[in-house]
């Protein structure tokens, strides 16, 4: 079957069009591939063909010339032209809506963002059936804004230590919220600094002196008229961040603020009227939005990558920079096997991470339902370290990812005129929110050393991938136990030394991150695996299976130390796997452009000067 490029137009950089030429495969079925399939992938064109021609939702300048308030109040007077056409280019699907989005805002995003991506979908997993039909439709039609205030300035990640209180008075049925020290403040919650007038505010449920611990509130902030904050509220914003200064990050304050007991969301957690607590038999119930926000956070993180290795690729392509045969013209840089080094392993990576999206975004999609239906809540807890894991390893993948893209591009790459600058710094803020990266790896440790045993005794550590990969798949599966069954060892030694678990778990930290790392590794490349197995034109399932294979050799020559551990492999066999990474990059140079011309961003979405589609 003869391949073609789609993005091929008349009067492009000759370059790029000699790279399109040799295709190998049809580019809009790899697009539809990656983007949710046909339907996802037209809706996608259609909307950002309309986008186009609205005016009203371009920028006048670049926002990259903008100070930080001219971001904000751009970002706003294009939400407000996106409301008043939303009913004609509202997709239902969420990737479309996502690359809607990016399309108009660019990827340091605007101030709703948190408001759809938190505040919306707390109330919709953790209120009530009464409570979502009080503040669901007034979200929806954004007449109320919300944020997600859960951080302070002393603890973000022991949420056990945060300060603020909401304490139940059962005279006036009522939550009386406090901030009690400067440390209580809320800190960083986006949106919160100018737009919000609502939060989901994370506080202690104190009742009759007992604090029962951090329960979600529905608390407004603001007058909705006015949009002056409420007495006894102390709110603003923070001031300019590394990135995303689109967002209006902020801080909040309460002074004695009294709220309805039934602004404590309660579909999970209650308070009675006369005060009586009531927890749901599983505790991890409530971390539902947590797990939603992590399994979509991992899935604009591979959206990242793809975005700077589609300017770093076709870059490549058309930058001619030395000679390998003196005299012969200079090569395109792309042609140097260390720019296929610096650049391939991380397409493989980017696609990697978007099927291992895809698939948590399943698993958790099913759980959550199953569990809103009463059904069995053991999946949370698996749920739970499998989101964490995923995105602190994917996270941290897409930050290697783009600045390896950045420096790529030599110096044309730390011009903001790339973009690449604007989406390293806007990525690399998820290594840290939602539960920053490390301590969540070791969340994800202690979910394994309760089942240690079951990976002592050889029993699967993900589903069995059928099919050729398998025998790689082992190996993975190899490492993660080795990993593993280490920690295991190590903190079973120090308890039998008469050491309590928590010291013994926290002297063998690095250990545990590792065996955690090497477990999401496992999941990644297996749901890998699957997804190019799902594949069914065989022109692009090639591609998939090369970009599988290279993935393979690639991740398990970065694991050489486990894998040459105890005589599992030899040194001949790394070699050789090794040896298949640059084999790999031989089959996917003729398709390199093609590839990252199907992961079908217009120019329009990826506003970078180098990654420009004819490369003028
Ligand atoms: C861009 C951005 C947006 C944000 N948006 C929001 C928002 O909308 N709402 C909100 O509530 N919050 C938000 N946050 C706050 C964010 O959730 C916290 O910054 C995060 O949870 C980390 O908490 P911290 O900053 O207090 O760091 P700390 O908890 O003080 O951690 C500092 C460092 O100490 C180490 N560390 C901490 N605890 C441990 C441990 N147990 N074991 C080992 N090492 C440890 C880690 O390396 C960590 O990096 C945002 C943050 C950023 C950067």
């Amino acid at each position: 079957m003869l391949g073609r490029n789609r993005q091929m137009r008349p009067g492009d950089n000759p370059e790029l069009t000699s790279e399109r030429l040799k295709c190998t495969f049809d580019t809009d079925i790899l697009a539809a591939e990656l983007n949710g399939g046909v339907e996802n992938l037209a809706k996608m064109r259609e909307i950002q063909q309309e986008v186009g021609k609205r005016t009203e939702l371009w920028d006048a300048s670049s926002p990259t010339h903008m100070s930080r308030i001219q971001k904000i109040e751009n970002a706003c007077r294009k939400l407000q032209h996106l409301f008043e056409v939303v009913s004609d280019i509202a997709p239902s699907d969420f990737k479309v809506m996502f690359s809607v989005l990016r399309t108009i805002f660019g990827i340091e995003g605007f101030p709703l963002a948190l408001h759809s991506l938190m505040f919306v979908p707390t109330i919709q997993n953790q209120a009530d059936d009464e409570q979502q039909e009080w503040w669901l439709m007034d979200a929806a039609q954004a007449r109320i804004i919300g944020a997600y205030a859960q951080s302070e300035l002393g603890h973000g990640t022991n949420l056990n230590h945060i300060e603020t209180t909401a304490t139940f008075d059962v005279t006036q049925d009522e939550f009386v919220v406090h901030t009690p020290t400067t440390t209580a403040l809320k800190w960083w919650p986006g949106g919160m600094g100018v737009c919000a007038t609502h939060v989901i505010l994370v506080a202690n449920l104190v009742i009759d002196g007992k604090n029962h611990g951090p329960h979600s509130f529905f608390v407004p902030v603001r007058d909705v008229d006015t949009h002056q904050p409420l007495p006894g509220v102390r709110v603003g914003d923070i001031g300019s961040k590394m990135g995303m200064n689109c967002f209006d990050n902020g801080y909040l304050g309460f002074d004695q603020f009294r709220i309805p007991r039934r602004n404590m969301l309660m579909r999970h957690y209650k308070v009675s009227r006369e005060g009586v607590y009531t927890a749901p038999s599983h505790p991890k119930v409530g971390y539902s939005t947590m797990l939603y926000v992590r399994s979509e956070i991992v899935f604009h993180q591979a959206q990242f990558m793809f975005m700077a290795l589609m300017i770093a690729v076709r870059y490549s392509a058309i930058r001619r920079q030395g000679e390998i045969t003196p005299g012969a013209g200079e090569v395109r840089i792309l042609d140097y096997q260390t720019q296929q080094f610096r650049l391939f392993p991380y397409i493989a990576r980017a696609f990697a991470s978007l099927a291992a999206a895809e698939k948590v975004q399943h698993l958790t999609e099913l759980g959550l339902r199953n569990v809103k239906n009463g059904g069995n809540t053991e999946v949370l807890a698996d749920l739970h370290a499998l989101s964490c894991g995923l995105k602190s390893v994917v996270t941290h993948t897409a930050a290697e990812t783009i600045e390896q893209a950045r420096m790529a591009c030599g110096g044309h790459g730390y011009s903001d005129a790339s973009y690449l600058p604007t989406i390293y710094t806007c990525a690399v803020g998820a290594c840290t929110y939602e539960g920053e990266n490390i301590v969540l790896l070791l969340q994800v440790a202690k979910y394994l050393m309760k089942g240690a045993k079951a990976a002592a005794e050889n029993r699967p550590l993900v589903g069995k991938p059928l099919g050729k990969h398998a025998p790689m798949i082992k190996h993975f599966e190899h490492v993660a136990r080795k990993r593993i069954a280490l920690a295991y060892e190590l903190l079973k030694g120090e308890l039998a030394r008469g050491v309590d678990k928590e010291h013994a778990f926290a002297r063998h930290a690095v250990d545990m991150s590792k065996a955690a790392r090497a477990h999401t590794k496992l999941f990644i490349a297996s749901a890998f695996v699957c997804r190019a197995e799902a594949v069914a034109d065989p022109a692009v399932r090639l591609v998939f299976d090369q970009l599988v294979e290279l993935h393979l050799n690639y991740e398990l020559g970065e694991m050489a130390e486990d894998v040459l551990q105890d005589g599992y492999m030899s040194s001949d066999e790394l070699r050789r796997m090794r040896q298949n990474v640059y084999v790999s990059f031989e089959k996917i140079r003729p398709n390199a452009v093609s590839i990252v011309d199907s992961f079908d961003i217009p120019d329009r979405e990826l506003r970078s000067v180098l990654g420009r589609r004819d490369a003028p």
